[in-house]
């Protein structure tokens, strides 16, 4: 089969106040809290979400409003994954454990694999979460090219 892909023809723009998606698992969890406290400032300028325990916890911890999905094993991967196929999420801090192996793998992947499609910033780490956070697009718009959805279709009918 060829290598059809969809060209990066169209674009969008992450808002100034991004809707920005924080998940870790259970053994990173502690490591996104801490890292959430030092930037509790910026972060207070967003739009907050996160998988179900995850969201809950930096909630309790950071007293900022952040909207929890189903858990991860429970499909909050999955949910996530889709608000970006909707353009409905600007950036990913996403915590993955590389140590452990996680049941809802598959979900964990999709949702990476939907963060690197979309051209959408994702940050696995605290450095390369330090570095977004750092950057002055984390507080203006900041235009990103995307796969051009409708070109596609018309090109597999
Ligand atoms: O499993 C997760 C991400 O893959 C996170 O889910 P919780 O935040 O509910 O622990």
């Amino acid at each position: 089969m060829a290598d059809q892909r969809p060209t990066r023809h169209a674009s969008r723009v992450l808002p100034a106040r991004k809707r920005i998606a924080l998940v870790a698992h259970d053994a990173k969890k502690d490591e996104l809290i801490g890292w959430a406290g030092k930037w509790r400032e910026t972060l207070s300028r967003h739009s907050l979400l996160g998988t179900g325990t995850t969201a809950k916890r930096l909630a309790d911890a950071l007293g900022l409003e952040v909207e929890g999905v189903m858990s991860g094993p429970l499909g909050g991967d999955q949910q996530i994954g889709a608000r970006i196929s909707e353009q409905r999420l600007d950036v990913l801090v996403f915590f993955w454990d590389p140590f452990s192996p996680q049941p809802h793998d598959p979900d964990v992947k999709a949702l990476l694999r939907l963060a690197a499609l979309w051209n959408v910033p994702v940050a696995t780490n605290v450095a390369t979460a330090d570095f977004m956070f750092e950057a002055p697009s984390m507080s203006k718009d900041y235009p990103i090219a995307i796969p051009d959805a409708a070109e596609w279709v018309a090109s597999r009918i």
